[in-house]
């Protein structure tokens, strides 16, 4: 018989409290940074300066365990689910100090990974500090013994449920659907099996139910009144579709739901992205707009195009625009976005990330570019983009980590960051949004 070499299991640390530590930092995920003794801890919830007594949790984390020296910066967390959800793990932190950390986050990973430091930093573009997320998805859990559901949010890091009756970050219109949802749920004859629900305040409110079942006619009867009543449009995800399956509205004459870009109105579809924020998003586009100084001569690359948010307003200008996406449902509705205003732009659906040499749009000459990658950057594409070698380079970025990875290649091969910003789409959480404008030197 083969036999086999089998590693031996790593023993996991054992817990350990620390007593009086100094915390030095406040990491890129928000955490406390502590150097000790045996390496450094991670801690969630500690502020820089603060003294603290923690726990030690596996190799790198720690758990705050009291608190004896406190930051200036430090305020109470309003939210009651605050030690639960961990969704929003920067509302400790007062709001100034959270988008001077985001800033300085930034520009320490510009510094580390790409060696360079922004020309200039613009004040963070800034709107609502709560009530401010458009869109919220919800977990769901049928307890068919008790007859109970547990309606909420998942745990930062775990699949737990933490019910909540309001979201001191969403926007009153969604919450305010929490409790007509918990009492409508467990109606449901298909209540057992639903999956996570959306709810989304865009033009109109929408509620996108992921169910893994067709729903019964008394269902869908229960589901049109809670439309009526309640003002919403309910779209349905799933049933016996794939993963991948589109939503699609309970009723088949429902129009496609719509959001506000830079002086137009646009559609969309459930699934499709959307910015959290919906007046911040505006201000974004406007601003980068305003940063790649786009005139009527322009013949300008948009990457992860998504919709149009920045593809519509852009091609306004007057300007030749090329807009690329990779979900070919998003690049239908940026063709429909387009026509809705007799526009023309070459939507283009592809995978960015793969070689550029099979693409026929890739082969023009751009003069400038404008790119929102999704978390993950844009390391292929942006190597493609430099040998292309435009004048100015606009990169929205939601991931200071990958921004920094790929300004690298930028400064490489010769552009400088002339200018860079927070937008401050996720108030009281770690996330970071930021536009950076780079421009060919050489
Ligand atoms: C942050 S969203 C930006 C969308 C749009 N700019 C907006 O403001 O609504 C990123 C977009 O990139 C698309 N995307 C992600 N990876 C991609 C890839 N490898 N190739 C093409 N598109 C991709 C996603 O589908 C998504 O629409």
């Amino acid at each position: 018989m083969a036999r086999f070499y089998r590693p031996q299991q790593r023993r996991s640390q054992p817990a350990q409290a620390l007593a009086r530590q100094q915390v030095s930092a406040l990491d890129h995920q928000g955490r406390g940074v502590v150097r000790t003794e045996r390496g450094v801890r991670f801690v969630p919830g500690a502020l820089p300066g603060e003294i603290i007594d923690l726990q030690t949790q596996g190799k790198h984390q720690g758990q705050l365990l009291k608190l004896h020296e406190v930051s200036a910066t430090r305020v109470a967390p309003p939210c009651p689910y605050y030690a639960n959800c961990g969704g929003c793990d920067l509302q400790h932190l007062e709001l100034t100090a959270q988008r001077r950390h985001k800033q300085q986050v930034v520009t320490e990973l510009l510094s580390k990974f790409a060696d360079t430091r922004a020309q200039q930093w613009l004040p963070p573009l800034t709107a609502d500090a709560w009530r401010y997320r458009r869109r919220v998805r919800l977990a769901t859990h049928w307890d068919p013994k008790r007859r109970q559901l547990r309606l909420g949010l998942r745990a930062a890091g775990s699949k737990n449920i933490v019910e909540i009756q309001d979201c001191l970050i969403a926007e009153t219109a969604l919450t305010a659907l929490l409790a007509p949802l918990r009492a409508l749920l467990p109606k449901l004859s298909l209540v057992h099996q639903l999956g996570h629900i959306e709810l989304i305040r865009a033009a109109q409110r929408l509620v996108v139910l992921r169910v893994m079942r067709t729903p019964t006619a008394a269902d869908k009867k229960l589901l049109r009144e809670f439309a009526t009543q309640h003002e919403v449009s309910i779209w349905l995800q799933g049933g016996d579709k794939s993963e991948e399956a589109v939503p699609y509205p309970l009723n088949p004459d429902e129009v496609l739901p719509e959001y506000e870009s830079l002086g137009v109105t646009l559609g969309f579809m459930p699934g499709d992205f959307l910015q959290a924020q919906g007046q911040l998003s505006v201000a974004m586009v406007e601003q980068a707009l305003s940063l790649l100084e786009v005139n009527p001569a322009d013949k300008i690359l948009e990457l992860y195009a998504g919709s149009g948010n920045f593809t519509i307003p852009l091609a306004k200008t007057g300007a030749q625009v090329t807009a690329v996406e990779g979900v070919p449902s998003m690049v239908a509705r940026l063709q429909q976005n387009a026509r809705r205003f007799g526009l023309r732009v070459n939507a283009q659906q592809a995978d960015l990330e793969q070689n550029w040499q099979r693409f026929d749009w890739a082969q023009q000459d751009f003069n400038k570019v404008l790119l929102d990658p999704a978390r993950a950057g844009a390391s292929g594409a942006i190597s493609e983009v430099a040998k292309r070698a435009p004048q100015r380079i606009v990169y929205v970025s939601c991931a200071p980590d990958t921004l920094a990875r790929d300004a690298k290649t930028l400064i490489a091969a010769g552009y400088r960051l002339r200018q860079a910003q927070i937008i401050d789409m996720f108030p009281q959480t770690h996330h970071i949004e930021c536009l950076t404008c780079f421009e060919r030197e050489r």
